[in-house]
């Protein structure tokens, strides 16, 4: 007979290494994507982090690390990088207030028929987030000829719960191997047990739960119409599943409403009316991709990383401003000219990074369905001084620089073998405060939702 506590028990010594690693793994990834490559190379260990919460709930992050231009430069060395709307410059950063490198999980849960496949499909399509069923995970674990298969069988038949560990395996591995960051859960956890043994292995929890409500007449209908075969579809197992889902998988709500983390969406309406309602709490995923491509573009003008940056434009890219003298500028090469004019700089002596933009107060309003981000907010740009080119004694004059125009680009750092002139800085250190909006258009690519820049409007 199957022993599920002691089973448990294994399991969740058994896996904790493999999903500690697994969240290290995650970690570098979406540091690796976002910034945080910069990060976990600074090579000054002085990377120092503020914070500011603003009206959205967002909370503004200033990487005032000295080394993020040169961590950017080993990425991309200096030969590469061309210059691009491009100002050099250090970093800049916006993050949103959730501080974990875990993936997103949204548990999707509701009675036996309530929509939730139906929905998760919308919600994949639209959203960049990765569905996984624990029922079809379990079916498929079934029929793949495994030796726990013909318990799962059976189990399923007659609507009960299969052991976490099972499960729990089964999401793991297909989290793993989907290489997204953001999962939809569907129909898990269905019982308070379930719910503590993902979290014990997992080493996190949901994001929150969205919970279709739906009269068990309306689901009863819905399932002994669906015709795909399942061997639970009949009206005796249909009866044993809503049983177990009122006495097992209610108590998993009400846990997670005493948590205040349950969305609960009215089900009992036509799919379009239910997804209209569903739809609106998957916006601010999307409204953060898109600030995260705009923080990613920003630091990657901050480094002078000609190949990032150009990585988020669209080559029909128009633009305006100030360098472009009131005209509109389309295509790519008036912003590869200005990255070309950082590489063509000495290398900078001083710790301080030349430039480092904050994010201030961004809005993000999507357009199209959500095909489209608009994204305004106020840039603030900091700098250590007017640049000195191969400063010689403290008496000559000639040789200092003032910034030229709103911005100047950033000299890369000295490396040891550096021989010939060299870039310094004298103060007063100056901030300066410009106006961005940047259109973005969705062109998602396998690992989810992505974003190329059509439009920018700088004042
Ligand atoms: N809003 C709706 N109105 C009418 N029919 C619907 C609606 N949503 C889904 N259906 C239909 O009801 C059936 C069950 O839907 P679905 O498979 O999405 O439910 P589920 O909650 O995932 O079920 P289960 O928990 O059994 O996996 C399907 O045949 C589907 O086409
Ligand atoms: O976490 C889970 C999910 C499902 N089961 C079993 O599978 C069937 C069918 O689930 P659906 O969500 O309707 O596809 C369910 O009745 C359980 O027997 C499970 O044990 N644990």
């Amino acid at each position: 007979m199957f022993n599920a506590r002691r089973n448990v028990f294994q399991l969740t010594s058994r896996v904790l290494t493999a999903s500690r690693e697994a969240a290290q793994t995650c970690a570098k990834s979406t540091f690796a994507t976002h910034r945080g490559a910069a990060l976990e190379v600074a090579p000054l260990n002085s990377t120092k982090l503020s914070s500011v919460k603003n009206g959205q709930g967002w909370t503004a992050l200033t990487f005032a690390a000295a080394g993020l231009a040169a961590a950017a430069s080993q990425m991309s060395p200096v030969g590469d990088c061309a210059g691009g709307e491009g100002k050099g410059s250090a970093a800049a950063g916006l993050k949103p207030g959730k501080a974990s490198a875990n993936p997103t999980v949204v548990f999707v849960l509701g009675g036996p028929g309530a929509g939730k496949g139906t929905q998760c499909s919308n919600i994949v399509r639209d959203y960049g987030f990765c569905h996984l069923s624990a029922g079809d995970l379990l079916r498929a674990h079934m029929k793949s000829g495994s030796k726990d298969g013909n318990m799962v069988a059976e189990m399923i038949k007659n609507g009960q719960i299969v052991p976490s560990e099972v499960t729990i395996l089964l999401l793991q591995k297909a989290m793993k191997e989907s290489g997204k960051d953001k999962f939809l859960i569907d129909g898990f956890p269905r019982n308070a047990e379930n719910r503590d043994a993902f979290e014990k292995v997992m080493g996190f929890d949901c994001d929150f739960v969205l919970f279709f409500d739906c009269p068990e007449d309306v689901m009863e209908t819905r399932l002994l119409g669906r015709n795909e075969g399942r061997t639970d579809d009949n009206i005796e197992s249909i009866r044993k599943r809503f049983k177990v889902f009122i006495e097992s998988s209610m108590p998993v709500v009400q846990y997670y409403e005493s948590l205040g983390k349950v969305n609960r969406v009215i089900a009992n309406k036509s799919p379009e009316a239910v997804y209209a309602d569903t739809k609106k709490l998957f916006d601010p995923y999307l409204k953060e991709s898109a600030l995260k491509a705009t923080t990613k573009l920003l630091a990657s003008i901050d480094a002078s990383d000609w190949d990032t940056y150009r990585g988020l434009l669209d080559s029909g890219l128009t633009a305006f401003e100030p360098e472009a003298k009131g005209h509109l500028v389309e295509g790519i090469p008036f912003h590869q000219y200005l990255f070309a004019q950082a590489q063509a700089l000495p290398p900078t002596s001083s710790k301080i990074p030349p430039v480092m933009s904050t994010m201030s107060t961004p809005k993000v309003t999507l357009l199209g369905g959500g095909s489209s981000a608009l994204v305004t907010y106020t840039r603030l740009i900091q700098r250590p001084g007017a640049m000195l080119i191969n400063p010689p004694s403290e008496s000559d004059e000639t040789s200092k620089q003032s910034p030229p125009g709103w911005w100047h680009p950033a000299p890369q750092p000295q490396t040891s073998t550096s021989s010939g002139p060299t870039a310094s800085f004298v103060g007063p250190p100056t901030t300066q405060s410009v106006q961005e909006t940047r259109v973005w258009e969705r062109c998602d690519d396998s690992s989810g939702v992505a974003w190329k820049l059509m439009h920018f409007h700088r004042s």
